[in-house]
């Protein structure tokens, strides 16, 4: 199957800072596509070559079948590249509405170009505000509605051209974690009622996990890893993946702020994720009673990936190493996937 945006080796570059690197991403129709990583990674630079409001330095972008970009040009034309950038919609942290202007008007101005009449404009748009939850404040102004009915209006007004993309930048950074919920919620019905492809960056793994069926870890201008949630969340290859998926940057909090005064430089962290229809009773426990090992509990948490419970736990091993490797083994017997961890600023062996 041809992928619905399809970027090849794309490299950008300004002055002397590379900010995307060789990156390859494919996105499915219908996938919500998280793009992860820290401030500075890369993820907004790269997500925006795909409606070219950044022109790669090399590589070639292609949505919907039509190639738009390749060999450092344009390969459509600047009239038929605007009708293209109609149909991938955008969201963005701050909402970027218009103040003086009503939701209604708001939500209209996206449609501008369409040549409707004044009634069937406001028929579009109250549909549009109906679907994200707001038809009752079309004559509000977004200085009267919370941060969460502001970026609602803002997905009303990236949906009025029909698109079959949305590309979500940061859209719930700026949120209250139970209003980011909410958002992520309706992009997500909004994904299964209208087909609507999202791309999802973000530097939030709880976000992604709680929405997307795929990520891509962005480090350095770099996807150092992609592919499907789950098998990601289960078989992490890379560092920073690790910290994203698990309890990992939790439980490293955990020890350098507490400095807990027992742990010494060969103690080991590991993360072990499984999932709950494998294991009965407490892994730990059943390990402790093995192994004696008298494992720490740093980190423990159990969500719900792609309609399977999958349990998460960051534990600290205080053994040496032939008894760390029987542990291992141990644990990967039950099918739980374990992961040695970086200790952070405790890691000087
Ligand atoms: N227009 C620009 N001119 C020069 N440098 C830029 C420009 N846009 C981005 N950069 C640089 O490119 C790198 C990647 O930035 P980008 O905004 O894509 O990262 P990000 O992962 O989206 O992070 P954030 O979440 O902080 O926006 C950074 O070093 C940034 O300073």
């Amino acid at each position: 199957m041809t992928a619905q945006i399809d970027l090849q080796n794309i490299d950008v570059t300004f002055g002397n800072v590379k900010a995307v690197k060789d990156v390859t991403l494919q996105v499915e129709k219908g996938d919500i596509y998280g793009v992860i990583g820290f401030s500075g990674a890369g993820k907004s630079t790269l997500v925006r070559t795909i409606n070219l409001l950044q022109e790669p330095s090399n590589g070639s972008v292609s949505v919907n079948g039509t190639t738009l970009f390749k060999n450092q040009k344009l390969q459509i034309s600047k009239k038929q590249l605007q009708e293209k950038r109609r149909k991938i919609g955008m969201i963005f942290q701050h909402f970027n509405l218009l103040n003086e202007e009503t939701v209604l008007e708001n939500v209209a101005f996206a449609l501008k170009h369409a040549g409707l009449n004044d009634e069937e404009l406001e028929k579009r748009c109250l549909h549009l505000l109906d679907l994200v939850g707001l038809k009752d404040y079309a004559d509000h102004y977004p200085a009267q509605l919370s941060g969460g009915q502001q970026q609602r209006v803002a997905i009303a007004r990236a949906l009025a051209n029909e698109p079959d993309i949305l590309i979500s930048d940061e859209a719930t950074s700026a949120l209250d974690p139970k209003t980011t919920n909410q958002i992520l919620d309706l992009l997500y019905d909004l994904n299964k009622k209208l087909q609507l492809t999202v791309v999802l960056i973000t530097h939030e793994m709880d976000a992604v996990k709680r929405v997307a069926n795929k990520i891509a870890v962005m480090e350095n201008g770099q996807i150092i890893e992609k592919g499907n949630l789950r098998e990601i969340y289960l078989h992490p290859q890379k560092e920073l993946t690790k910290q994203f998926v698990g309890g990992a940057l939790e439980a490293q909090h955990i020890l350098n702020t507490y400095h807990l005064e027992s742990v010494s430089a060969q103690d080991q962290l590991y993360q072990l994720v499984y999932k709950i229809n494998d294991v009965t009773k407490s892994v730990v426990a059943d390990l402790d009673v093995a192994l004696n090992t008298k494992a720490s509990i740093l980190y423990g948490n159990v969500e719900v990936l792609s309609g399977e419970a999958i349990g998460t736990l960051a534990i600290l091993l205080k053994l040496d190493s032939e008894k760390q490797k029987q542990a291992i083994k141990f644990l990967e017997e039950k099918n739980v996937v374990v992961t040695k961890l970086d200790k952070g600023v405790l890691t000087d062996d």
